[in-house]
């Protein structure tokens, strides 16, 4: 083929691909469609004289399509991207003595807002980047962190990205396992496509505003952040760089606190701090001249399903694991995703052989996001079909639930019997730091191990008829099991792996003051269900299983083994005087000890605050006291505390405080 036809036919692909996916039904993954464009630019590039007319490069978006357009005050534009340190260096070489400012790429779709006399009277969508989409009622009803009302007059447009957070993201899935969403930005758009916003009332998003423009308008972006923030809007974080290492260092930090965030980011953006200097470097058909997007890696990837393999958990829950053709996304190499349960399977219609979306993004587990272009097959896909026994033991399975999760509710079940073990030995029970899944694998086969309590009878001598052992790693071992007799309730009730019992509850039953794990087996459901947040359900489990395991509590405890409540397992005693004493106080944003500017997980800085007297909760409610905020913070938290009228404080302050009160 010579050039003219690839390019002619790259250019009909990017037209294709584009119409897809602004309608909502992407074909491919992103960084699939941006290496057509790459291949594209590049062919284009060298030869300028074939460009095709009109050139799909120089478009943006996609025509508005659903409800009335309304043409903006100025084009809304793409971006230029960047994937190299040179081209950065390269975009302060186009600028000379230009500071730069370097923000967070949010991974969202784009709104206008337009404000007049202080009210919002218009949300539009990015559309071809001329003409957008006129979507005020369902951004008024369904987006967080857009203020009613502004503090100024006259006419007032402020820019930014509308995101799905990850959470209310996976919550939705949880909920709806028969109509999944893809992904988060897919799903933001598809929210802003909706007829009526009482249909989409689960699928809230956030605002964050990067750009503003009217008469008051700061001279610089930094003031523009606070400008943006005066407003009522939270806004993207801006850092000033005078130099492109200081701009790679601030890209770097951002792509490492990716993951800690809680809404996708697919880049950071460069772009010339000065406000005067960004509309005098113009803008070239589809992209400003003053900005540059510097893409990372990808958090989403199509690649091949090989093949279906049914896992039995500790629970005895068979779960589907997606074994995959090795694809690189979200920073490592995939083999292996989640698929969830059957109804999810069904749902997103996916077969064996089928090109599937594998999305990996911050701590979630890869999962198969769902099949993108079915025209694809070929006929050779298989359908995937749940076992009717377990593969382990071969005894019948039961379904549970409106996902039809399937459970094998065999005890003895040789697959459920290592996979408790290995629970038990794990960093959130036993803690046997070196009794790791492997070795536990190896004697339960050797038929040495059936019960947590056998872990506690192993010697040196009988490990060392093993092989490949030797003496320091069996002598490590056994002392390793000596040094972990000190279980406590709560990591003995996590460890035991009870069905529907969670971390959570077993936190709850030590603080309700149990004293002994006997003490909640005798209980009866009456006392149990008294306990928050442990309804007849969990109750129930909670005696069906402890009653179950009562000859294991006694081997466990002739063996050494403490269940009782311990120290670790209750709130830390506060005196009267502690900082935060009788504040329910909720955490938010991410957390870095000022001191060594070291990152904190939030669990740490939630004990901390306990330590000083605060009740910690997870959701901003009329209850709460106190909105700790930490860095990225997101805008639903802070205006759900508006609402609310909760005080808001820096993380710093309290830090103050811990530190000055000797708790940190
Ligand atoms: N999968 C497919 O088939 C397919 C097809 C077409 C397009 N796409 C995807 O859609 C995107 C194309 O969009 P694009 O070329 O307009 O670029 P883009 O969406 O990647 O970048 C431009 C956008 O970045 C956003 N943005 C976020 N944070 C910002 C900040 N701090 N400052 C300024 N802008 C910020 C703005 O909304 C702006 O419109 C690409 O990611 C592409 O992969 C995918």
């Amino acid at each position: 083929m010579d050039t003219r036809e690839r390019i002619q036919e790259l250019a009909d692909r990017v037209v294709a691909l584009r119409d897809a996916y602004y309608q909502g039904s992407p074909l491919v993954a992103d960084a699939e469609y941006d290496a057509v464009e790459d291949e594209l630019r590049a062919l284009i590039a060298a030869h300028p004289e074939l460009a095709p007319d009109p050139n799909p490069l120089d478009q943006v978006g996609a025509p508005s399509v659903l409800h009335a357009p309304i043409r903006h005050s100025r084009p809304m534009l793409s971006l230029e991207k960047a994937t190299k340190p040179e081209q950065v260096a390269a975009f302060f070489d186009r600028f000379p003595g230009q500071p730069v400012v370097v923000m967070p790429k949010l991974d969202g779709l784009s709104l206008a807002l337009v404000y007049e006399q202080g009210r919002l009277v218009r949300a539009i969508t990015r559309g071809d980047g001329t003409t957008g989409d006129d979507v005020t009622v369902l951004v008024r009803a369904l987006t967080d962190g857009i203020p009613d009302r502004v503090g100024a007059t006259g006419r007032v447009e402020v820019r930014g990205e509308a995101v799905m957070l990850r959470s209310t993201f996976t919550a939705y899935n949880v909920a709806h396992p028969d109509k999944p969403l893809i992904n988060p930005r897919g799903a933001a758009a598809g929210t802003l496509r909706a007829k009526d916003p009482a249909t989409v009332a689960e699928r809230r998003l956030v605002f964050f505003a990067f750009d503003l423009d009217t008469e008051i308008a700061a001279e610089t972006a930094a003031d523009l952040a606070d400008a943006l923030r005066s407003l009522g809007f939270t806004a993207a974080e801006m850092r000033h760089c005078a130099d492109p290492d200081a701009a790679l260092a601030a890209i770097t930090e951002i792509e490492q606190r990716r993951n800690d965030l809680d809404y996708d980011l697919d880049g950071a953006v460069l772009r010339l701090s000065d406000r005067d200097a960004y509309a005098a470097a113009g803008t070239r058909s589809s992209s400003p001249r003053g900005a540059l997007a510097y893409k990372f890696a990808a958090e989403e990837k199509t690649t091949v399903l090989a093949d279906v393999v049914w896992d039995v958990g500790k629970t005895g829950k068979i779960a589907p694991v997606a074994h995959l053709e090795p694809v690189f996304v979200g920073g490592t190499t995939v083999t292996r995703a989640t698929l969830a349960n059957q109804e999810v399977i069904r749902a997103r219609g996916i077969r064996i052989g089928d090109t599937v979306l594998v999305r990996r993004a911050g701590d979630v587990i890869p999962f198969v996001a769902g099949v993108l272009d079915e025209s694809k097959r070929t006929g050779a896909e298989r359908e995937i079909v749940p076992p009717s026994a377990c593969p382990s033991c071969g005894q019948p399975l039961t379904e549970q639930g409106n996902s039809r999760e399937l459970f094998c509710t065999n005890v003895s079940c040789p697959a459920q019997t290592v996979r408790r073990l290995i629970h038990w030995a794990s960093r959130a029970a036993a803690d046997i730091e070196a009794v790791g899944p492997v070795w536990i694998e190896r004697l339960a086969e050797a038929g040495i191990l059936e019960n947590p309590s056998d872990i506690y009878t192993l010697t040196k001598e009988r490990l060392l008829e093993f092989d490949r052992i030797g003496e320091v790693s069996a002598t490590r071992m056994v002392e390793s099991i000596d040094a972990a007799r000190g279980v406590g309730l709560r990591r003995a009730l996590i460890g035991l792996a009870i069905p529907m019992a969670s971390e959570g509850t077993a936190t709850r039953l030590c603080r309700a003051g149990f004293g002994s794990l006997e003490e909640v087996a005798d209980a009866g459901e009456e006392r149990l269900v008294a306990v928050e947040d442990i309804g007849p359900k969990v109750a129930a489990s909670l005696i069906e299983h402890l009653t179950r395991l009562r000859p294991e509590m006694e081997r466990l405890r002739a063996r050494g083994v403490s269940l009782d409540v311990r120290e670790e397992d209750l709130p830390p005693v506060v005196a009267a005087d502690a900082p935060l004493a009788g504040k329910t106080v909720v955490v938010t944003g991410s957390i870095n000890d000022p001191r060594s500017g070291e990152k904190i997980p939030r669990p740490t800085f939630q004990r901390l605050c306990e330590k000083a007297g605060a009740t910690t909760a997870s959701s901003v409610s009329a209850s709460t006291d106190l909105l700790i905020t930490g860095a990225d913070v997101g805008a639903s938290k802070l205006t759900k505390a508006e609402k609310h009228g909760v005080e808001v404080v820096d993380q710093s302050v309290i830090w103050q405080q811990l530190i000055a009160a000797g708790l940190a």
